[in-house]
């Protein structure tokens, strides 16, 4: 999977976020959005993710070296994010067969399986509102981490994780994410450590 950036820039009204965003995120290894509170690294994944417009520029997605169109890309990529609600109201297990209707999961997974490998066995037949934020935190990167996807987007994927949670974290992108694209907007090392770039957005003002 392959993102190019081509000049992106994002204004809301009178305000540009960023301008002249340059890059090509390819290959294996990890890219981290770094820059501080404010500076537009979650607006980027989202603009990357198609949740959000850009102002300016081009945005490319290629698979295989074939153009994708945004909604094709859209299929081939998993969201970890604050603002991405899990369905409330739906069990655990209601949650993955939800879930299932969209994506698969990673070949010879099982969403049981799934649930006992980030904690959250116990939860099963527990509604989502009933989990605590951190619980909630193991079922969105289990839906995404587990997904059979070529792009995982990352927006503060440690958000609510107590310390076995960030382990936990770090162990399921070193076993799982490896061949796949992985983009991670942060501030916290926890959470980026593993990338091979890192890209700091304050330097597209
Ligand atoms: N819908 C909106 N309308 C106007 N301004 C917005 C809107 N959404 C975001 N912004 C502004 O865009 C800027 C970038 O926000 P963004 O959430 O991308 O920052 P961030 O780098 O992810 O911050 P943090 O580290 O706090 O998560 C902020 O100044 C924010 O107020």
């Amino acid at each position: 999977m392959t993102i190019s950036l081509n000049q992106v820039g994002k204004r809301y009204n009178h305000d540009w976020i960023f301008r002249r965003f340059t890059h090509t995120l390819s290959g294996t290894g990890g890219f981290a959005i770094l820059g501080p509170n404010g500076s537009g690294k979650s607006t980027l994944l989202q603009i990357i993710s198609g949740h959000h417009h850009h102002s300016e520029g081009q945005i490319e997605y290629f698979f295989n070296d074939q153009l994708l169109p945004q909604d094709q890309f859209f299929r081939n990529c998993a969201i970890v994010a604050p603002y991405l609600e899990v369905v409330e109201e739906l069990t655990l297990e209601e949650c993955f067969g939800f879930h299932l209707q969209f994506k698969s999961f990673l070949p010879g997974f099982k969403p049981r399986e799934i649930a006992g490998i980030v904690g959250l066995d116990g939860a099963w037949q527990k509604q989502v509102r009933h989990f605590s934020s951190g619980m909630k935190q193991r079922a969105r990167l289990a839906l995404a981490i587990f997904s059979d996807v070529r792009a995982l987007l990352l927006d503060e994927p440690c958000t609510n994780l107590d310390a076995a949670g960030i382990a936990l974290y770090q162990q399921l992108i070193a076993e799982y994410g490896g061949n796949r694209l992985i983009i991670v907007s942060s501030n916290d090392p926890a959470e980026y450590s593993f990338c091979k770039e890192q890209i700091r957005i304050s330097d597209y003002k």
